[in-house]
């Protein structure tokens, strides 16, 4: 394995979207079957309630369907839960874990996160793990050391035996508008970068390495450049199919 060679361009869309938001997948399908050979792969996260027309939308499609949470068992009495197994079912292939929206809203500690993964990569799905830091870590200068107890206790072993997805996202820059800047990003990812080669060998250099906080079609050639990224986990932007595609083609 070595360096990835191919963007991932994600699309979380949160918790938006009914029934009519799958008019925007039908025009993401339509816009990337008139580009044929984008440098991209693209990936679109909508809640679990569109995950099965989602993919639906997306068969012959450039674009595939992901989760944005799955429970770490695959089935049992966990109400309001879903498994990685379910995901896959419905027609996923990646699923979203550790955002910091869940870790903030559901308390989802980094050994939560790390369970979560090991039945992701069980179930068949490939994870795409979220870490980042507050803004008031990053004033108080520990940053790189909150990403790396983030990336330690998030990974299971087992992450190094499939393919890697990290999104790194800056709390502060999530749906704030302000990104952080290419200096800090590029510095982060090498940062990333080294603790993944480090730990996992070949399976760490060919990780995909996100970033993610309000990218957005007028900043995301300029992100997508910087090195070691290789690609966005982008939120509010991906909700409208040319905005989202506009970064899809930045790539
Ligand atoms: O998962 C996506 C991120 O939280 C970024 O969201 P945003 O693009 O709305 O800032």
């Amino acid at each position: 394995m070595s360096t990835p060679t191919r963007p991932l361009i994600a699309g979380n869309w949160k918790m938006n979207g009914t029934d009519a938001a799958l008019d925007e997948l039908a025009r993401l399908k339509t816009l990337l079957g008139e580009a044929p050979g984008l440098a991209a792969e693209v990936l679109v996260c909508p809640p679990s309630t569109l995950i099965h027309r989602a993919a639906q939308i997306a068969e012959g499609s450039d674009f595939r369907v992901g989760g944005q949470d799955c429970h770490w068992l695959a089935s049992g009495a966990h109400t309001g839960d879903i498994s990685a197994a379910m995901l896959l079912d419905a027609g996923a292939s990646h699923v979203i874990l550790g955002h910091s929206e869940r870790r903030a809203d559901h308390g989802e500690t980094d050994a939560i996160v790390r369970e979560k993964t090991k039945a992701a990569l069980a179930g068949g799905l490939v994870p795409i793990v979220c870490v980042g830091e507050t803004e008031a870590e990053r004033v108080e200068g520990r940053a790189n050391r909150v990403i790396a107890e983030q990336l330690a206790g998030s990974l299971p072993d087992e992450s190094g035996a499939g393919p890697m997805v990290i999104a790194y996202e800056p709390v502060w820059a999530i749906g704030t508008g302000r990104t952080a800047t290419l200096a800090d990003i590029a510095e982060m990812h090498a940062h990333m970068r080294a603790l993944l080669v480090e730990r996992f060998g070949e399976a760490g250099r060919a990780a995909r390495l996100l970033y993610g906080g309000s990218v957005k079609p007028s900043n995301a050639a300029e992100i997508l450049a910087v090195p070691d990224v290789d690609g966005a986990l982008v939120g509010g932007a991906s909700l409208m199919a040319d905005d989202f595609f506009s970064i899809v083609v930045a790539a």
